[in-house]
């Protein structure tokens, strides 16, 4: 029996409102979703609820809006994609509480799926507030989580809801918390972690904890730079957390007390804009110029990543190698990719990666079949790494 309570314990649900929390925090280029892989792995849940007859009215958040309610974070475009990956209409109401709201769900019929706009519109969403959660679980009779990959905040939506209603986990968490305790919970060594992506700022904790647990970490992406930067190497105009030198010194210092290897690029690819077919060239991460910016790692990187992957025997993988979403920036993160999944294949390799840009390079490259499991979860997923509680989980145990 699972820890937690999962559809199968959901019973007759026909004719009730199932507010289900679904992860729709997709990236997005140019107006249009990118990557529908979040889209695509709560399908499933709704599928069933709605073929058991349920109302399910889903709710999520979109990207960090600060100041309120703003047509750059809606939802109403998101509703739409969903809508084609499903393949069925889905409603939107542009409000996720009141009369709005409220009378939107009134106007659905037994099977119907209505999404609610960001949730995070209220900044007591991410308070946790109990009179703003409330609002939200007027509109259900029972409450549904199929966002592991926000299951880590402690939010109304995540979190508030299941102390308010019958709560069950959806069948995209459930398989993402049966897969990463199969792969990860007890890691066949040695342990691998690839980490990437755009900022150190963002994933300072993840790093610090990961040095004493993994034994090698590839540091890759923009947030190389900053520790690039922390040994003295001059980045030219390369993204970089000038201010948090003195962090990735500390997270150099723990790993070597943990007997951590870190490795860091030797060469990268430099232009002097960041666009597509922008002229660049692969140069010694000694000789950025002053007006280049690294964009993606050198070939010579790629190579001691290789042989990283060919020691590990789980790998975990977070944030791509490079700007993977303009061309060529994509190399580098195409061919540990594939590098990764070849040897998945061949059986000598546990490859778990999560993030949602992650996913998006890894479909890019495309492997993420080929991986052992592919995690739609960003922050959740290495912070369930790292062992910390994820409070959206944590409060669907039985
Ligand atoms: N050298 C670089 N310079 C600038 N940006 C970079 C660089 N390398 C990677 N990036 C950017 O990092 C971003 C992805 O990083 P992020 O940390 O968000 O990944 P993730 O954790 O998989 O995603 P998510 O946060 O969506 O779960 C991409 O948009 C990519 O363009
Ligand atoms: O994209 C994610 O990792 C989740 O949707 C959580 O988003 P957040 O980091 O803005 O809370």
């Amino acid at each position: 029996m699972a820890v937690f309570k999962t559809l199968d314990d959901i019973g007759n649900i026909s004719g009730k409102r199932v507010l289900v929390r679904v992860d729709l925090n997709v990236p997005v280029t140019e107006g249009k979703v990118s990557d529908a892989t979040r889209i695509e792995r709560i399908a499933p849940t709704i599928a069933e609820l709605s073929g058991k007859g349920a109302k399910v009215i889903l709710l999520a958040h979109f990207g960090r809006p600060k100041d309120g309610p703003s047509p750059e974070f809606s939802l109403e475009p998101i509703a739409r994609a969903t809508a084609e990956v499903l393949g069925r209409p889905v409603a939107f109401a542009s409000d996720c509480i009141g009369d709005t709201a409220g009378s939107a769900v009134a106007a659905m019929d037994k099977g119907d799926v209505l999404l609610l706009e960001n949730t995070r519109f209220y900044k007591a969403e991410e308070k946790n507030d109990p009179a703003f959660t409330e609002r939200l679980a007027a509109n259900g009779d029972i409450f549904v989580n199929d966002a592991f990959s926000a299951a880590h905040r402690a939010h109304s939506s995540t979190e508030g809801l299941a102390h308010l209603l019958p709560s069950f986990a959806g069948r995209t968490m459930q398989a993402e918390l049966e897969a990463l305790e199969k792969g990860l919970g007890n890691p066949v060594r040695p342990v691998v972690a690839i980490v990437g992506g755009a900022k150190v700022s963002t994933k300072i904790d993840l790093l610090m904890n990961l040095v004493k647990k993994v034994d090698a970490l590839v540091i890759g992406g923009g947030m190389a730079n900053t520790f690039l930067a922390a040994r003295g190497t001059d980045v030219g105009k390369s993204l970089c957390e000038h201010d948090l030198a003195p962090t990735a010194k500390q997270i150099m210092i723990e790993a070597a007390e943990a007997g951590c290897a870190i490795i860091l690029p030797v060469d990268g690819v430099v232009a002097k804009e960041f666009k597509a077919g922008a002229a660049c060239e692969t140069v010694a991460i000694s000789d950025v110029p002053a007006d280049g910016m690294i964009l993606d790692v050198g070939a010579r990187t790629v190579t001691t990543i290789g042989e990283w992957i060919d020691r590990a025997a789980t790998l975990v993988w977070n944030g791509p190698l490079g700007a993977f979403e303009i061309e060529p920036f994509d190399h580098a993160t195409v061919a540990a990719a594939r590098h990764a999944a070849a040897r998945t294949k061949a059986g000598k390799l546990v490859s778990v990666a999560g993030g949602g840009d992650t996913v998006a390079a890894l479909n890019h490259a495309g492997v993420a079949d080929d991986f052992t499991y592919v995690s739609t979860a960003g922050g959740a997923f290495l912070e369930w790494m790292e062992g910390k509680p994820l409070p959206g989980v944590d409060v669907l145990k039985r």
